[in-house]
Formats: C-alpha cells, sequence, structure tokens
C-alpha cells in the first residue's frame, strides 16, 4: 500500500516497531480485560441470520490465526493522519464500491476504482491546496445492511457477498459462514494488489494522464483534469531545472482501506492485540453504519474498543444529544482523528439538521472530524424502477454542508461516496446528462448506485471550488 511498508519510521507516527500482534483467541484474559467480546451480550440490529452458530464459530477460529489485512502501525498512521483533517489542515477523501462483490474484485476493478480516487485527490490537492487522506471503500466492503429482510421477489435480502450471495434463488440467500473466509481471502488479495501497484508507479505524479481512462477523456471533466495534469507536469519540470530532486511523495501514496463493520464476527476474528491495544485489522478505517448506531448496542459496543480510527453515519432523525453521547462513548479521551461523524441527511435536510449536531458536538468540546456522506440520504426510485441518486441533490448536500460548517466556523473535513471507476449509469444527471431511460445501459451494482468516474471527477472540481470559497 505504500512505499515505506518495510520502513521502521514514519514522521507521522515516529519510530515504528515491527508490531508482533498476535492473533487473539475469543475468551483469553487479556481479550476479557478489553472487553472484546462484551457485545455478544448485546441487542444488535442487522444480525446475519446465519443458520448454524457452530458454524460460525469454526470460520471465525480460522479467522482468529490468519495473517491480518493491515498492520497496527499503519491503523495509528492513519489517525495520525486524520487528526491534521479534524484540526483543518487537511482533507478526508472516501469512496469506492457500494458492495464489492467476489466476482468483481479483479485487477481491473480494483485499478478503476484506485485511479478514479486517485484522480479526485489530484484535483482537490491541486484546486484547494490541501493534503488529502484517500481512503477507499475496498477489501472489505462486503456487507450490506438492509431495509427489510426480503426483496421485491420475496426472497430473503441479499446481505453482501460475505454474508449471502445476489443470485435471485432461495439457496443462494442462505446466509453461510464460509463466505467469511472468501471475504477474507478476497480482501486480502485486493490489499496485496493495491499495494503493490501503489508503491509500483501507478500513483506516479509523473503519470497523472495515465490515469484518465479514454472514456473519460473526451469529457468536460476529464478535459479540466486534463489541463491541471499539463499544469503538473510543468511543475515537476520546474522542480527538475531547478536542481531540485524528487521525493517519494511525488510517487507514492497512502491509500487506506476501509468497510462498514456489521458482520462482527468478521471484524471481531480479525482483531489482533498489540502493545496492549486492540486492533481491528480487518481494514484501517471502520465505521457503523446508519441502522446500527444504537448507543447501547452491540456495534458500538464493539468498535468502542479498539484503537482504528473509526466512524458512525448520522442520520436526520439523529438527535444533537445522540450525537455527543457517541462522542464520549466513542473517543472518551477526545483523542483529534480517532473518530470521524458522517452526515447522511439528504439534500433537503442537510441545511436544518446538521447545524443543531455541529453546534453541540463543538460546545461539548469533542473533537471529531466532519465528513459528508451525500449519497445515502439521496435516494429514489426512477420512473422505471431503478434504484438511483441524482448528481444535483449529491453535489447540493456537499453545498449545504459546506454552507453549515462555514457558517459555523468549523472544518468541513472530508466526503464519504459511492463510486466506481467504470463507465456504470446509475446515478442520474451529471455532465452526461444520465435520465432514467439510461439506467438500464450499464446498472451493474450489487446494491446502491455509484457515480460513475466523470461524475466523480466533476464532484471533486465542484468540491475544490467549494473548499477554496
Ligand atoms: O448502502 C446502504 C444500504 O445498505 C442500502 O441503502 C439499503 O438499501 P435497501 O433500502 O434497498 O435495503
Ligand atoms: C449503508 C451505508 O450507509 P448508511 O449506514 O449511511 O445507510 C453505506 O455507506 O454503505
Amino acid at each position: 500500500m505504500r512505499s515505506e511498508w518495510h520502513q521502521l519510521s514514519h514522521p507521522a507516527v515516529g519510530s515504528v516497531a515491527l508490531q508482533t500482534s498476535r492473533p487473539t483467541t475469543a475468551g483469553s484474559a487479556e481479550d476479557e480485560a478489553l472487553g472484546l467480546d462484551r457485545w455478544r451480550e448485546l441487542p444488535r440490529a442487522q444480525t446475519p441470520p446465519w443458520a448454524d452458530p457452530a458454524e460460525v464459530a469454526e470460520v471465525c477460529q480460522v479467522l482468529d490465526n490468519v495473517p491480518s489485512i493491515v498492520a497496527p502501525y499503519e491503523v495509528d498512521e492513519l489517525r495520525h493522519r486524520l487528526a491534521l483533517v479534524c484540526e483543518g489542515k487537511a482533507f478526508l477523501l472516501q469512496g469506492g464500491d457500494c458492495a464489492e462483490t467476489f466476482a468483481d474484485n479483479t485487477e481491473s476493478h480494483l485499478l478503476a476504482n484506485a485511479r478514479t480516487l486517485l484522480q479526485m485527490a489530484v484535483v482537490l490537492t491541486y484546486g484547494a491546496s490541501l493534503p488529502v487522506v484517500k481512503v477507499a471503500r475496498v477489501a472489505g466492503q462486503y456487507t450490506k445492511p438492509r431495509s427489510a429482510a426480503t426483496d421485491a421477489l420475496g426472497l430473503p435480502a441479499y446481505r453482501g457477498d460475505l454474508i449471502n450471495s445476489l443470485e435471485a434463488t432461495e439457496a443462494a440467500r442462505v446466509a453461510d459462514p464460509q463466505r467469511m473466509i472468501r471475504a477474507y481471502a478476497n480482501s486480502a488479495a485486493a490489499m496485496n494488489m493495491l499495494r503493490a501497484y501503489l508503491s509500483g508507479g501507478l500513483a506516479d505524479l509523473h503519470g497523472l494522464h495515465d490515469w484518465n481512462k479514454d472514456f473519460v477523456k473526451q469529457s468536460p471533466a476529464g478535459e479540466r483534469y486534463e489541463a491541471i495534469a499539463r499544469e503538473i507536469d510543468r511543475t515537476l519540470e520546474f522542480i527538475r531545472a531547478c536542481g531540485m530532486t524528487d521525493n517519494d511523495a511525488l510517487r507514492t501514496v497512502n491509500l487506506y482501506c476501509s468497510h462498514e463493520a456489521l458482520a462482527l464476527e468478521y471484524d471481531r476474528a480479525l482483531t489482533r492485540v498489540s502493545g496492549g491495544r486492540a486492533y481491528g485489522l480487518s481494514g484501517h478505517f471502520l465505521w457503523i453504519g446508519e441502522r446500527t448506531r444504537q448507543i447501547d448496542g452491540a456495534h458500538i459496543d464493539f468498535i468502542s474498543r479498539i484503537a482504528n480510527p473509526i466512524g458512525v453515519k448520522l442520520g436526520p432523525g439523529t438527535a444533537p444529544e445522540q450525537a455527543v453521547e457517541l462522542c464520549e462513548k466513542l473517543n472518551p479521551d477526545n483523542v483529534p482523528g480517532k473518530l470521524t461523524l458522517i452526515s447522511r441527511m439528504g439534500n433537503g435536510k442537510v441545511r436544518d439538521v446538521l447545524p443543531a449536531l455541529v453546534e453541540k458536538v463543538t460546545a461539548a468540546g469533542a473533537k471529531v472530524v466532519w465528513q459528508c456522506d451525500p449519497m445515502h440520504g439521496n435516494t429514489h426510485e426512477s420512473s422505471n424502477g431503478y434504484k438511483t441518486r441524482h448528481f444535483d441533490r449529491i453535489v447540493d448536500e456537499v453545498l449545504g454542508y459546506f454552507e453549515v460548517h462555514r457558517g459555523l466556523g468549523t472544518h468541513p473535513g472530508g466526503i464519504h461516496v459511492e463510486l466506481t471507476g467504470e463507465d456504470v449509469t446509475e446515478c442520474l444527471g451529471g455532465a452526461q446528462g444520465i435520465a432514467d431511460l439510461d439506467l438500464p445501459d450499464r446498472y451493474e451494482t450489487a446494491c446502491d448506485p455509484r457515480l460513475n468516474t466523470q461524475q466523480s471527477l466533476e464532484l471533486a472540481f465542484l468540491v475544490a471550488e467549494m473548499l477554496r470559497g
């Protein structure tokens, strides 16, 4: 994932000893002291309908001993970087598939998504002159919370490839614990590939033009991107001409992985204790969704016990007091960078609901990263029956979020979007003017509609303007 993967020191985290984290065995005295299994006794929403608890336990025993997906020092490093976001000195860009699938966990898909995120990051960094912390929804985003237990056909709902299959048959929808092993293997392979490509030149700023895929190049956003890339080329030539040497920062990036901590069995089994602290090593950044953020529930309890930087989604029904309670529970030591509050209000509500939350959390002195997810509050059904989102509403929610934070003097710290590097037709609008009737052309998501590459870039340009403004 980063060229410094084998280095033993980093400016952000100081000296890093090679971690000797050991697998935790559920029930050990250390785990008990850390309360890592307390969640099992608590009310839990969105529990995967596993049929056989013994099989779940067997699978978890396997996962308890495998090499983790990420390392504790990387997790700490991300928390340090997010501290800069918390202080208003950086911006958090998080994005990727709504639901990763085993079938789409291919080299080309992973690279396309990574390139899109990198392109957005360049636009934001260049446009707003702010460092951008890059976090992908990848290598673990295999579970989905659902509004209903059954789908339109009356079949058990698809809950993500880690739990059951998208295939529309009764048998395929049975929750299968063995899928956790496949999710782990796919996540490990994805991280392995991304680390190799990112440290091997994929993220090299000297190759910016290669990130622009053909289907984007001719678009307005693609052309604007090319213009930035040309200016960066000139800057790099200038640096060389002045006799200054390139450094690693121009050739590699840190791209962290994240997913929703929904199937707690999986995230718990990949938790390791290192230096007396528990790390959820199924990903660098884990978040709790809108449907599972009950303050006394299993998900909040589990995530409160790990050292990772974590996030919580806050929908329009969130009371300001609840937001403060979450801060107290999830970040009792008020560590900057530890907690990200991800508002997902919908464009019609963000200007009304978000101010009271920000005011109350700020008045409580809680140090948080404020991030906007403009996707999940803006979903509707198209006239021809597709679950979709309109680009204009997405942009308007981000705009509202910026207005609220600017008005209150807080830092609009980041965005969290569902996107793909493919040329899909899942969200409406954008410069391509995707309309209801275009949706069937390439509607490929396993769950919610994602921005395609052009729409993602367009959004990045607009956000860069908002950040400058
Ligand atoms: O991605 C978020 C949720 O899993 C998703 O929006 C829920 O979708 P549903 O309302 O179709 O179940
Ligand atoms: C399910 C998600 O979001 P939310 O919890 O905000 O609905 C998600 O981000 O995948």
